[in-house]
């Protein structure tokens, strides 16, 4: 495990985007894994200065995001794939149809989940897998349980992620219920998995997720046991860790 702690957002930022780019560079086919909320929403402000450096191109990348709201239509400020378009793809050479999200309206969510981990088979490996962390150890949303699931499934979201996500929408009404989530498994097949942690509110739990015990009730502790992890954090966060 590398731990990179960081006394600003902005070399934060740089560093993992930094990272992603060089990979794109050596590997102009490489396969991503992405993920959304508040945290990585800088690294993509720096990935797409990079791009328009001239300095990476995606028009080979293949790219599967970690997760997405069931029942939002895809238009809505809050979707994840709204949110990819905003914050990355629409400023990227990516081709839409390598760009993966999976389709929280699905007519059969089951099936949505089965042809998305179809898609990801396909693809082979992911190269690099950028995860944020959700108070309670969430990854993508997998959430604490007494057991995880490997593949892609719907998932029920705890009323404390549903709160936590709430502050980007007008009421805790609208925050949906429900997702679909790539699995542990899959995550933990990745070749290389940045983890991105911002905020005092953070210290404590990616502090135990990375140094007690692993258990599915930190869902995030299960990354202990990747062989290629590498931790950006800004200082707020590592402080635990000192
Ligand atoms: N599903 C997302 C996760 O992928 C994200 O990593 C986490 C933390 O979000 P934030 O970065 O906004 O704190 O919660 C959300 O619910």
């Amino acid at each position: 495990m590398n731990l990179l702690t960081f006394d600003s957002h902005a070399k934060l930022h740089e560093s993992g985007a930094g990272i992603i780019t060089g990979l794109v560079q050596t590997n102009p086919r490489a396969v991503l894994g992405l993920a959304t909320g508040g945290t990585p929403v800088g690294i993509y402000e720096e990935l797409v200065k990079d791009y328009r450096r001239g300095l990476t191109r995606f028009k080979d990348v293949t790219t599967f995001n970690l997760d997405e709201y069931v029942g939002l239509p895809e238009d809505h400020a809050e979707s994840y794939r709204n949110y990819m378009n905003m914050h990355l793809f629409h400023h990227i050479d990516l081709p839409r149809t390598r760009a993966h999200i999976p389709d929280g309206n699905a007519a059969d969510p089951e099936a949505e989940c089965r042809r998305y981990d179809q898609l990801l088979e396909q693809a082979g490996q992911i190269d690099l897998q950028l995860l944020g962390l959700g108070h309670n150890g969430h990854i993508g949303f997998n959430e604490p349980d007494h057991a995880l699931i490997s593949g892609t499934h719907v998932v029920q979201l705890r009323e404390e992620t549903r709160r936590a996500n709430a502050r980007f929408f007008d009421s805790m009404e609208q925050v949906p219920t429900h997702a679909l989530t790539m699995g542990v498994g899959t995550i933990l097949k990745a070749r290389m998995i940045l983890l991105v942690v911002k905020g005092a509110d953070k210290a404590d739990i990616v502090h135990r997720a990375l140094t007690g015990p692993i258990t599915t009730d930190c869902p995030a502790s299960l990354l202990q046991t990747h062989p290629h992890l590498v931790v950006l954090m800004d200082a707020e966060a590592g402080r635990l860790f000192a």
